[in-house]
């Protein structure tokens, strides 16, 4: 259905949607890996380890189906409200690369882009590395568009709504009294500790988020359950520490403190990749099974009408912002809307804290 009004999108005359990558076929395994982890220090038996995880699901993650699927539902959404506006697609580790996508919108004559990242809470790893990224493509392709992020959108009501829904489906598949853990990516404590502008916006998105999910769940069933926020995915030296309980300790804590179930609930994840669908539904699955402990794993947002939405809606209010209005900036929770400019010592690199990543490609070459 045609829109009465369309959207202005200038000054953008594109968007671009970045993501991690993953392998497709087991030849792919090896170099992905070492293409996340080049310079990283994680040790050879965490790679083997993660490597038999896609080995397991035929060398071939989710990830880059989940995203043309993402695409296929963002072009709908934009061209359903008039937002007359290119989608490029282009990832960190994988193939399409994010130098290839730039050349491509270069050679396309794209002026300026607005990037959706599919991660959606700030630290280096979810922000700042996609920045240096994007600023590093950039540097290769004479010409390149700038490119601006959106602010992060954790804490916006839909992304929220979206894990409400499937949070309370979830529910619906365990005993009364279940708890509900709220599961992430683990990562270093020091890198918690210096996310975001003031630090430690890591977990506190991600423990603002949880508490706005819980309280509409509450509101609408009147039940007080107990809630957690665990971790997945842990790798890097045994010593350096990262973030805890892992979700498997904390299953077990579960089982032992008597509770009748649990709903598995991942809100660091856009969509159903490798850690929730080995991580989660594989690994952490086998240990509530063990425990005899009922678990259901929540959807991710995936393809959500309301996230691909919300998405839309973000890209139409950054153009808006860029424009010198004024947009509304929706959002719930106790920490305000993100961001639009990451201060350029925002989550800093662990390993090369002097290396600089503005939010906009221009200003990394000003
Ligand atoms: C915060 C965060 C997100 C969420 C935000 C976002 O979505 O971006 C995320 C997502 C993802 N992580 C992914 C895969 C991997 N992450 C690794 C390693 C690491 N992740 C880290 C953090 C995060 N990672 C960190 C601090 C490391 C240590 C090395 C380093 O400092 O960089 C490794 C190396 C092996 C290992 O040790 O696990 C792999 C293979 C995939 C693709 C899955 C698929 O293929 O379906 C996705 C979406
Ligand atoms: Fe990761």
């Amino acid at each position: 259905m045609p829109h009465p009004v369309s959207p202005d999108p200038s000054p953008y005359d594109a968007v671009l949607l970045l993501s991690f990558g993953g392998p497709e076929k087991p030849e792919d395994v090896l170099p992905f890996l070492q293409n996340v982890t080049r310079g990283r220090g994680i040790p050879d038996e965490r790679l083997k380890e993660v490597g038999e995880h896609y080995y397991g699901f035929g060398g071939k993650s989710p990830i880059n189906d989940q995203n043309r699927a993402l695409l296929a539902a963002l072009r709908e959404s934009f061209a359903d409200t008039g937002l007359d506006l290119p989608i490029y697609w282009g990832n960190r580790n994988w193939a399409p690369y994010l130098t290839d996508t730039i050349r491509e919108m270069t050679e396309d004559g794209v002026q300026r882009a607005v990037v959706i990242v599919t991660s959606a809470y700030p630290s280096y790893s979810g922000c700042r590395q996609y920045r240096e990224n994007l600023a590093d493509a950039a540097a290769q392709v004479e010409g390149a568009p700038r490119i601006d992020k959106l602010r992060h959108y954790a804490n916006h009501p839909s992304f929220v709504a979206s894990f409400v829904e499937s949070t309370a489906e979830a529910l619906s598949r365990l005993p009364e009294g279940s708890a509900i853990a709220y599961v992430t990516h683990s990562i270093p404590t020091a890198m918690n500790e210096t996310s975001g502008p003031d630090g430690n916006a890591y977990v506190g998105w991600h423990l603002d988020v949880a508490a706005e999910i819980s309280a509409e769940l509450e509101r609408r069933t009147g039940t007080t359950r107990r809630t957690d926020l665990v971790y997945c995915s842990r790798s890097g030296p045994p010593r350096v520490p990262w973030l805890e309980p892992d979700v498997n300790d904390h299953l077990e804590e579960l089982a032992a403190a008597g509770v009748p179930g649990v709903a598995v609930v991942p809100i660091g994840f856009v969509s159903d990749h490798m850690e929730v669908i080995y991580d989660l539904d594989t690994e952490a699955a086998a240990t509530a099974d063990k425990l005899g402990l009922p678990m259901a794993r929540a959807a991710t947002p995936g393809t959500d009408p309301k996230f691909v939405t919300m998405l839309r809606d973000l890209v139409i209010e950054r153009a808006a912002a860029e424009r010198g209005d004024q947009p509304e900036r929706p959002c719930v929770g106790k920490l305000g809307p993100g961001w639009d400019d990451c201060r350029p010592d925002c989550c800093p690199a662990l390993r090369r804290p002097d290396r600089t990543a503005p939010t906009t490609t221009e200003k990394e070459t000003a």
